[in-house]
């Protein structure tokens, strides 16, 4: 596992354009290793700001977007189409515009596909399996996964104290989100730490604590960031004011 780095941008928006430039640069690397490229999206406010910023760089034309598998790591459990679900807001932000093969967008089901929570979990968990190598794994390889950071540290829909913390399937229904929408579906946490790079962002003073906290080894249970790692990296990109608690770590 990865001892975590932590980069801090100045401002909000800054942290977004730098993330941006990052991820089209991890896509290009992980091409350029291996002939394609994964990456898993979240949901948020930062994340369309970042879906936004890689939308508008030049530079996002060098990827072969042709080869990029693009997977969640949670939705709100939502009609298809609602601008509330994270896959909405990030075709309209990013992927309308890139020329993805339909194929690899691996959205998570949406709640008038006719599954309930848990069998839409079951269902994504399958979508999964289909991807990794056949008799190595149940998940496919993820070059990159993305996560925002909740106030009380929650990440993807791993929110603290929830029966999440007990799921030993990859992927979780979550009822009583306490972030609405309360119904939704996410990988869990030892899913998303079978990602090579775990990259959490989070801007803005109110996510000062629960980042300060999860770097200063908090509980997972208590503050579910604290548990996350990716394999390879772990990386934590912030900006001044959300890295304000962050103490005895030299930001790069
Ligand atoms: O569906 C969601 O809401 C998210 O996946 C959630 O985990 C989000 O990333 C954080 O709550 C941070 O969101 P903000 O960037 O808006 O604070």
């Amino acid at each position: 596992m990865s001892e975590a780095s932590v980069a801090v941008h100045a401002d909000a928006d800054l942290l977004a354009q730098a993330v941006a430039a990052r991820l089209v640069v991890r896509l290009l690397d992980a091409q350029a290793a291996r002939g394609e490229a994964s990456v898993v999206l979240t949901g948020g406010r930062i994340a369309a700001a970042v879906y936004r910023a890689v939308a508008a760089l030049p530079a996002a034309d060098a990827v072969d977007w042709s080869r990029v598998d693009v997977w969640w790591g949670d939705e709100r459990f939502l009609p298809a189409g609602d601008p509330e679900r994270n896959e909405t807001q990030a075709r309209a932000a990013l992927l309308d515009a890139l020329p993805l093969d339909p194929a690899r967008i691996h959205p998570m089901p949406a709640s008038d596909g006719g599954a309930d929570p848990e069998e839409a979990a079951a269902r994504y968990a399958d979508e999964l399996a289909r991807a990794a190598r056949p008799g190595t794994a149940a998940l496919p390889h993820f070059d990159v996964l993305l996560l925002g950071v909740g106030e009380d540290g929650h990440v993807a829909s791993v929110f603290p104290e929830h029966p999440v913390h007990h799921e030993s399937r990859p992927v979780s229904a979550v009822r009583d989100s306490p972030k609405p929408p309360p119904v939704r579906v996410t990988l869990t946490l030892p899913t998303i730490n079978t990602a090579e790079e775990v990259w959490l962002v989070a801007g803005g003073a109110d996510k000062a604590h629960a980042v300060g906290m999860a770097l200063a080894g908090a509980e997972p249970v208590q503050i579910p960031a604290a548990g996350v790692q990716g394999t390879s990296r772990t990386l934590w990109l912030l900006d001044r004011a959300a890295a304000a608690e962050v103490k005895g770590r030299a930001p790069f």
